[in-house]
């Protein structure tokens, strides 16, 4: 991993990404002169052990001591593992692990040594991508939203369409391709739709010690309380105006809401939130979008895309509907937006995070004693 960076044209980055779901370290190669994709390459995955799963989940909502410290640590140390197997690649967008995020007090805390990933791995370390839009004004979050754009760029899109992420928390992209560039007022909106399947991950983790619902198979068999899914409903959140962002435990007293169901409606019914939340945001979009792509392990789900598919007024398809990777979009979009940073180009605008401007956050972090040609504008 050891080459010359030029400051105009494609470059090979390697993005890698630890999502609220804590299963593991995702890692993938996008070829982007940070405007266009010219192309996808390798990925991998590196799971975390059930121990290291327990540190990172004990270390949630926490800012800073020796939970964080460890987790910190076995983060770092899980995405050098992932990451030296990569080679020829120019550039590194780290994200981090998110530990908590609260945009209107303390701030937001990804952790992870991207400076120690540089020296380690030999190569430039893009990382911390959320604290200057924070100090900005804005959410810090989603930030997938830029790579969105061109990915439906990528795919020729036309018409406006929606990118729907269901990870541990739900984010949303709307995109208007007829737009030039992302940070067009128009061009983007976007927003977390609410928890997505982190309440399920952690129904399924306290009673059977499973990771989670896999293929929907107990909220298959369960019966939806809808007294439960309306009291959900009326959070102050869902009637919040995009852009707005959530950290993974935020609903963690809804939740509770299903404690006295039986195992297969509570998973039901936590299931059946998650398409809610979807379907109460799709009301922000300017435009009906012509489809909703999905991405993130929830599009594996059946019985959570059945929910969306009977609640929204378009086509509802996984990203590989259109030749995407679901597994590994948000890790290149780390690599895309790794190349933004290095560039000196924006990563997020008034209509993604609520920023007041257009910031372009991360630190670079270079390889010490190496004569390298990028640099942050
Ligand atoms: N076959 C499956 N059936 C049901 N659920 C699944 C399946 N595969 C994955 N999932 C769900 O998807 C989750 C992982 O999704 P993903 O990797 O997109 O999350 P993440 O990237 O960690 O989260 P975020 O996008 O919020 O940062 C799992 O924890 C599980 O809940
Ligand atoms: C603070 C934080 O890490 N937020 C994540 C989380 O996971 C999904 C959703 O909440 C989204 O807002 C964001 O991740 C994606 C990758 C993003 O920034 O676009």
């Amino acid at each position: 991993m050891n080459r010359a960076i030029r400051k105009h044209g494609p470059i090979r980055a390697l993005g890698a990404m630890s999502g609220t779901s804590l299963d593991g370290v995702d890692a993938a190669v996008v070829e982007t002169d940070g405007h266009q994709i010219f192309g996808f390459g390798p990925s991998g995955y590196r799971a975390y052990s059930k121990t290291e799963r327990a540190d990172l989940h004990a270390a949630l909502g926490h800012w800073h001591g020796p939970m964080v410290d460890k987790a910190a640590e076995l983060v770092t140390i899980a995405h050098a593992e992932a990451l030296s197997e990569f080679d020829e690649v120019d550039l590194i967008g780290f994200h981090g692990q998110t530990l908590a995020h609260e945009p209107r007090g303390r701030g937001t805390l990804q952790v992870g040594d991207g400076k120690g990933l540089a020296q380690a791995l030999g190569v430039p370390v893009v990382w911390d991508f959320r604290s200057d839009d924070i100090a900005m004004g804005g959410e810090g979050a989603p930030l997938a939203p830029f790579f969105h754009f061109a990915c439906a760029k990528w795919i020729g899109a036309t018409q406006p369409l929606c990118f729907l992420n269901l990870g541990g928390v739900g984010n949303l992209t709307y995109v208007d391709p007829s737009f030039d560039a992302p940070e067009r007022p128009g061009a983007l909106l976007a927003f977390d739709t609410g928890p997505a399947n982190a309440p399920v991950d952690d129904l399924m983790q306290a009673r059977f010690g499973l990771q989670m619902d896999r293929d929907g198979a107990m909220a298959k068999g369960g019966t939806v309380e809808t007294g439960a899914l309306e009291l959900f409903l009326a959070e102050a959140y869902f009637n919040r105006m995009p852009p707005k962002s959530l950290d993974r435990n935020d609903f963690v007293e809804m939740i509770k809401l299903v404690k006295e169901l039986d195992d297969a409606d509570a998973v039901a019914t936590l299931t059946a939130m998650c398409a809610a939340g979807v379907a109460q945001g799709m009301e922000h979009c300017p435009k009906p979008p012509a489809r909703v792509l999905v991405t993130g392990g929830g599009r594996h789900n059946p019985v959570l895309m059945e929910m969306l598919r009977v609640s929204l007024d378009c086509p509802v398809e996984p990203v590989e509907a259109v030749g995407l990777d679901g597994d590994m979009l948000e890790a290149q979009a780390f690599a895309y937006l790794a190349v933004r940073v290095a560039r000196g180009l924006p990563t997020s605008c008034p209509g993604t995070t609520g920023v007041k401007a257009l910031v372009g956050g991360g630190v670079v972090s270079m390889v010490p004693g190496r004569n390298q040609t990028i640099a942050k504008a």
